[in-house]
């Protein structure tokens, strides 16, 4: 049985997909009233509320993936995630066109004073005179990030006839183009706007982007507005200048604390604020909810996600492909890790022929995983396998060269240790499966599964037999074996498959024979 947790709220229709799935037991409660049962998930879904931490993770003990219902991951600790080898994804595209339209809503309602009047009616007073705004037609838009939600603002603000400037250090001049925004330094777009509207992550460089410093090389009386993340106007930097009236007036969305509390914003009549409603739409919520709980199912059904945070994204088609090299990766640097079982330095994957036109970042994590998966006791997946790999001091490439290999597509890992090399050689053939093709300088072919032992051993008359000999003893059966040599008389190889465990003793009475130079078991 699967176990997720959903711990806000979300539409119950986005999340019927998973709720009607069998072997999928869905909770909806918050983490607070689970604390006991925490370790069972193995997925939990989120929205901005539930903080996703460190210590949560921790807790988390099954878990494979946190899905965010929204855009913004701020409340999510992805170091630690992928530390312990959690997924995380979220729902781009979900609640653009709805926190767009609101900070649309929010921008004429500012300049407008709509909700002072509305309140001003309510209160029975008639004070048209109190109330007159100013126009956007003409006006100059400042959008500070312009991803997703800042193109959909700037495309509604070019319908009502204003002029877009636009400071976003990864916006191509095409895309500018096409909305017809001006692209601007940070310093032209402070004093060129008459309205400066926020749309970045919350991320260290565009934490208080909008300051005390910056505020005033704004234009006197300009409108500032913060539908993204609380934090990105730093918020004393704000009440500064409301104070001594280079602001005329803010919007805000979102606050650094939320909710907002005994926070002296709320005291300026010229400041108007909503709950964080930004996605707060039947519309955004539906697909947020939908698009996250598909991901999550995916996810958990072993296919490729296509939003995560942590992890490359791949589509099915791409996954399809990736899929057999994945599997194959990940045994090779299970069976390199145990037959070198030795410090390691550094780990050099090499791709040729049809495999390198793949995702070879993915498979090479893969690899990585396998590899570390068999020396640390901690969960070791593509998401964490690079921070563990750097962790422990190994270095690890990839390098995609010409394919002299022999096989229509070849993976190659050459891993260096304390006084050892180790170099593996794995493709996989359409329709017959993966196969280990070298070891060290040897040919060889085999299916690697099940429990394996390599014998390094001379090529002299007699040793095959004293290895079955010693099996038989034993009442161990052979399913299968490879040998390999390079010159008669020299060094060899033997591969041999079980159908079970052996007793570590059998390693070492075979490794006491003076032809045999080494054994090793491998379990996959
Ligand atoms: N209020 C809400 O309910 C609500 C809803 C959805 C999204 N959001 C927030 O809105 C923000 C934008 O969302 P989006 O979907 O448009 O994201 P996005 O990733 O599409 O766009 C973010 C843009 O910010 C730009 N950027 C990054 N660093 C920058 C910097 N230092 N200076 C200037 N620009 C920078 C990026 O290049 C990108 O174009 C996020 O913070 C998200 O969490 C809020
Ligand atoms: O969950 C919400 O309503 C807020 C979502 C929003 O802040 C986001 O970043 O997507």
């Amino acid at each position: 049985m699967i176990h997720v947790l959903v711990s806000d709220s979300m539409s119950s229709e986005g999340l019927q997909p998973i709720l009607n799935a069998p072997q999928i037991n869905v909770v909806q409660k918050k983490v607070e009233e689970v604390e006991e049962e925490l370790h069972l998930f193995d997925a939990i879904l989120v929205r901005s509320a539930t903080k996703v931490t460190e210590e949560l993770l921790k807790k988390m003990t099954n878990l494979k993936i946190v899905g965010r219902a929204g855009v913004g991951v701020d409340n999510i600790d992805i170091d630690a995630a992928t530390k312990y080898g959690v997924v995380v994804i979220n729902a781009p595209n979900g609640n653009t066109i709805s926190t767009a339209e609101h900070t649309f809503a929010m921008m004429a309602s500012l300049l407008r004073h709509i909700p002072q009047a509305s309140v001003s009616v309510k209160s029975n007073e008639w004070n048209r005179n109190a109330f007159v705004g100013t126009e956007l037609y003409g006006k100059s838009l400042g959008i500070i990030g312009f991803g997703r939600i800042g193109g959909e603002l700037a495309k509604r603000a070019r319908v009502f006839g204003m002029d877009v400037l636009v400071y976003d250090p990864f916006l191509t001049k095409d895309r500018a183009e096409k909305i017809g925004v001006k692209i601007c330094a940070f310093d032209e777009l402070l004093a060129g706007a008459d309205i400066i509207t926020v749309h970045t992550p919350l991320i260290k460089e565009t934490k208080g982007i909008l300051n005390k410093e910056s505020i005033a090389k704004a234009k006197k009386g300009v409108y500032l507005l913060n539908c993204a993340r609380g934090g990105i106007i730093d918020e004393e930097g704000l009440i500064y200048h409301l104070k001594n009236k280079h602001v005329a007036g803010a919007a805000l969305d979102v606050f650094e604390v939320e909710p907002p509390v005994n926070n002296k914003l709320l005291e300026f009549e010229n400041v108007i604020v909503t709950p964080h409603l930004g996605a707060s739409t039947k519309e955004a919520q539906l697909n947020v909810a939908a698009q996250v709980t598909q991901e999550v199912l995916n996810y958990l059904d072993g296919k490729p996600v296509t939003s995560s945070i942590n992890l490359p994204t791949l589509t099915k088609e791409l996954f399809d492909k990736i899929q057999p090299f994945y599997q194959l990766a990940k045994k090779m640097g299970n069976i390199v890790s145990q037959c070198m079982r030795v410090p390691v330095q550094e780990i050099a994957i090499q791709y040729e022929g049809t495999v390198a036109e793949l995702e070879t970042s993915f498979i090479t994590k893969a690899l990585l995983s396998g590899f570390l998966g068999a020396r640390v006791d901690i969960t070791v997946n593509e998401v964490n396998a690079g921070m563990i790999a750097k962790e422990r001091g190994i270095t690890f490439s990839e390098k995609i060269t010409e394919n002299k290999s022999g096989y229509e597509n070849c993976l190659e890992v050459k891993v260096f240790g304390d006084d050892q090399t180790f170099v593996l050689k794995g493709t996989h053939v359409p329709n017959y499966g993966e196969r280990i093709v070298g070891i060290n300088d040897f040919n060889i072919d085999f299916y690697p599964t099940g429990h394996l032992m390599y014998i390094q051993h001379q090529d002299k008359p007699g040793v095959i037999g004293r290895v079955g000999k010693v099996l038989g003893d034993h009442e161990i059966n052979i399913a299968t074996m490879q040998v390999g040599r390079k010159v008669k008389g020299g060094e060899a190889i033997m591969m041999l498959a079980f159908d079970r465990v052996l007793d570590p003793s059998l390693t070492k009475q075979l490794a006491s024979y003076e032809e045999i130079v080494s054994v090793k078991t491998i379990d996959l």
